[in-house]
């Protein structure tokens, strides 16, 4: 079974990740393959000083993603050339997962970029917006950068609509895992 986790930047995404990696999942998350595409893929580096100039490459090699990720949110020409790099690269990567085993599968855009079919069941992890912004912020992300990206994304009120399951983040960690015990209970249950 391939499950798509989706939801808003700071929702709670890699959290409900480990827990489901907890219960046997193997997991995969595209944020991650971008990471790896952007510190040491020549051909993603390459493209990627192109689009920026010289000046987003570390000087230890690999891309500064800080630098990008500042000017590239409200900048939509260059975030859309710089996703049309990057996606088709993390495509290949999650579609050509074995079919065997329980896959979970971190995709935060699934619905913006149509990719639900792609996927045996979808879920969202739902906060409230409000939440989301105090997370990024305690994680050091500052107010204007934190709603430049949830402004890009698709409302996670929206989303929550779109997927089979939802889980609600806005409580404690152990509510969490509660709805995630839960969630496995049914999805592993035969009808
Ligand atoms: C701009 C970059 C370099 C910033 O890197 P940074 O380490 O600061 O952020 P990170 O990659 O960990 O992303 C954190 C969150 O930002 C949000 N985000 C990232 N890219 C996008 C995007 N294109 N549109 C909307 N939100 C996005 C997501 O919620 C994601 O979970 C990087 O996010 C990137 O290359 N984005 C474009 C590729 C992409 O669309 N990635 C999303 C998953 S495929
Ligand atoms: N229920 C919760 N209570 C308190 N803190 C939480 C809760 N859930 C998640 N967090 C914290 O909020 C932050 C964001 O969570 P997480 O990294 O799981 O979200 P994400 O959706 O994967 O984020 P991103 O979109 O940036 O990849 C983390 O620091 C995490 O530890």
């Amino acid at each position: 079974m391939k499950i798509g986790l989706t939801g808003g930047i700071g929702c709670g995404k890699s959290t409900v990740s480990k827990l489901f990696a907890e219960n046997g999942f193997s997991t995969l998350d595209a944020d991650k393959v971008v990471h790896e595409l952007l510190a040491s893929d020549p051909g993603t580096i390459a493209a990627v000083v192109d689009l920026f100039g010289p000046e987003v490459e570390k000087e230890e090699g690999g891309i500064d993603r800080e630098a990008v990720g500042k000017s590239v949110f409200g900048d939509e020409p260059k975030l859309r050339e710089l996703e049309a790099i990057l996606h088709p690269r993390v495509r290949e990567r999650w579609q050509s997962l074995p079919d065997s085993g329980d896959w979970l599968i971190e995709i935060p855009l699934l619905f913006e970029k149509k990719l639900q079919k792609s996927v045996d069941l979808s879920i969202c992890v739902f906060s409230d917006p409000q939440t989301q912004v105090e997370r990024l912020e305690q994680r050091g992300m500052n107010r204007t950068q934190a709603l430049a990206r949830m402004n890009r994304q698709m409302p996670v009120a929206e989303k929550a609509t779109l997927a089979d399951y939802v889980l609600l983040n806005d409580g404690s960690q152990s509510f969490l895992s509660e709805q995630v015990r839960s969630l496995l209970s049914k999805i592993r249950t035969p009808q």
